[in-house]
């Protein structure tokens, strides 16, 4: 049994079925999970336009148009299905997954009761196994006046049909700086306020700075090391800051990070606390909870929260679902095939500002503080043929994390138009610890952007 039919559910069912397993699949809401409707595909559906339209400003004789908004809308709601689920109902059926639809909560080992859209309850019980893929929802901080001013959280962001002429948005992660993009792209006067004194903080620092100069010289108000106190929504919302003063706006989204989908999972009556995220060991097994029965996927492990590291859970953990019924071995070494290793040594993410932020493994940071003995390797992008062909003064920067005791990378970030295509190579590298010496040999094709492989490895070497 599948409890939350998200990305991460649908690619778990789907390799337990494969595996010789029968699979019931629970969705409260509507099937693709947050990803497909209000995350992932409509926010990229909404930057996509915006990137395209900064390229052709870079390069001379495209053009310096602007956007036109409802366009960009509708090609969104496409990507959104509209908001209706029927083609993935469509793959769940053709892919022999059992589709129950309303509320899922543990009730006791190896029991789900669902409670039905009609109002009715159904307790199912697995023969083998229970996989929790709950996800996350917005979390919300605990502000005066928050509630009832009506915040966007990232729902909103990714699904409004209305461009805000003021849009006020709180927080300096991912989501913060994609939608402060997206929204000013479509013609919104934008104020980003945050908290810390860094945008990104878990990229390399250079990737936030890059993405907080493009952000200013778009015209979005940034500002640092600024909180707010209390929300007031009488027609448009005003914002107290901790500083003094206020922010009006006519919408303010909250983009202040988000909670594992666990506070009305039943946990309790498996002796796990509620509303945290679900512990698990590399197989996918749920720590604490005897018998072996209780998996948990994708973001509500709190392991790597991106949609792709949710499916690769999705893949491995429902396979070891499947051989553990069967009695079949596993391989659990490091990289084996029933162990989610990558989420600990190489998860690979791409922001999609102006410029792109793709980065994957350790940052500098990250690996000085494991005890790596480590060399960051740094190159301006810029200077490669590639780039300065791509656009006019080309601003890009990478840089990657050599171990220098076994000559291999432990992680690359690059930041600059175009580069989340490159991002892949990175991945390859790090994942099979790929020698320096043997990089040496695999050669970039000229005039490319990925000549910065070159570069990176000639500095390394000089
Ligand atoms: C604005 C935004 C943009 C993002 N962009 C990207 C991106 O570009 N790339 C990327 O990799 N990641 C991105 N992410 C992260 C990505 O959306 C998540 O990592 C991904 O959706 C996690 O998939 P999941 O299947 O684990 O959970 P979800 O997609 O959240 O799916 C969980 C499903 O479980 C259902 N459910 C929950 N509780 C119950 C219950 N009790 N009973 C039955 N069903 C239940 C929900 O209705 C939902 O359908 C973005 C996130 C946000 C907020
Ligand atoms: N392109 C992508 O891959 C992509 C896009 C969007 C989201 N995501 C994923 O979704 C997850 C959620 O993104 P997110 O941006 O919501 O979370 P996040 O954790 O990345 O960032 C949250 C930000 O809000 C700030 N914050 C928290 N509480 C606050 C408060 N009370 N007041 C002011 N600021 C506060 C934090 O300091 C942080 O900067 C991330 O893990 C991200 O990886 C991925």
């Amino acid at each position: 049994m599948v409890v939350g039919a998200g990305p991460t559910g649908e690619n778990l069912a789907d390799r337990a079925h494969a595996g010789g397993l029968s699979v019931a699949i629970v969705e409260s809401e509507l099937v693709g999970g947050e990803c497909s409707y209000w995350a992932c595909m409509p926010s990229k559906a909404l930057l996509r336009p915006a990137a395209a339209l900064a390229d052709a400003r870079r390069a001379p004789g495209v053009g310096t148009g602007t956007l036109d908004a409802s366009a960009v809308l509708a090609r969104r709601d496409d990507f959104a299905s509209h908001w209706k689920d029927d083609g993935q109902v469509g793959w769940l059926e053709g892919a022999e997954l059992v589709l129950v639809r309303g509320h899922g909560r543990l009730d006791g080992a190896k029991r789900v009761a669902v409670e039905t859209p009609d109002g009715g309850r159904r307790v199912l019980t697995a023969r083998h196994a229970v996989a929790v893929c709950t996800g996350t929802g917005a979390a919300l901080p605990d502000l005066p006046g928050l509630a009832g001013a009506r915040p966007w959280t990232s729902r909103e962001a990714t699904s409004s049909s209305q461009v805000p002429p003021r849009l006020a948005v709180i927080g300096g992660g991912v989501v913060a700086c994609e939608m402060a993009t997206a929204w000013r792209a479509l013609g919104s006067e934008v104020v980003l306020l945050v908290r810390g004194s860094q945008l990104l903080p878990r990229t390399e620092p250079f990737a936030g700075e890059a993405v907080a100069e493009s952000l200013r010289a778009a015209g979005i108000d940034v500002r640092f090391d600024t909180s707010v106190t209390e929300v007031r929504r009488e027609g448009t919302v005003t914002l107290t800051l901790d500083g003094g003063g206020t922010v009006t706006a006519d919408e303010v989204l909250f983009a202040t990070g988000r909670s594992p989908a666990t506070a009305d999972l039943g946990l309790e009556t498996v002796d796990l606390a509620p509303g945290r995220p679900i512990e698990v060991d590399s197989t996918g097994l749920a720590t604490g909870v005897p018998g072996g029965w209780l998996y948990a996927a994708g973001d509500v492990n709190g392991r790597a929260l991106l949609t792709h590291q949710g499916k690769y859970q999705g893949r491995i953990f429902g396979e070891v679902i499947a051989d553990r019924a069967a009695g079949r071995p596993l391989d659990t070494a490091d990289w084996g095939r029933s162990v989610a290793t990558a989420d600990e040594r190489a998860v690979p993410q791409v922001v999609f500002t102006d410029p792109e932020v793709a980065a994957v493994g350790l940052t500098l940071d990250e690996a000085t503080r494991k005890g790596y003995r480590v060399r960051a390797v740094d190159y301006d992008i810029g200077d490669v043929a590639g780039a300065s062909l791509h656009a006019d003064n080309y601003q890009g920067h990478a840089r990657a994390v050599v171990d220098l005791d076994r000559e291999t990378l432990l992680g690359v970030t690059f930041v600059g138009a175009g580069v989340s295509e490159l991002l892949h190579s990175a991945t390859i590298a790090v994942t099979a610890e790929v020698p320096i010496a043997r990089l040496w040999h695999a050669v970039p094709a000229y005039p490319t952007i990925s000549e910065i492989w070159l570069r990176l490895l000639e500095t390394y070497r000089a």
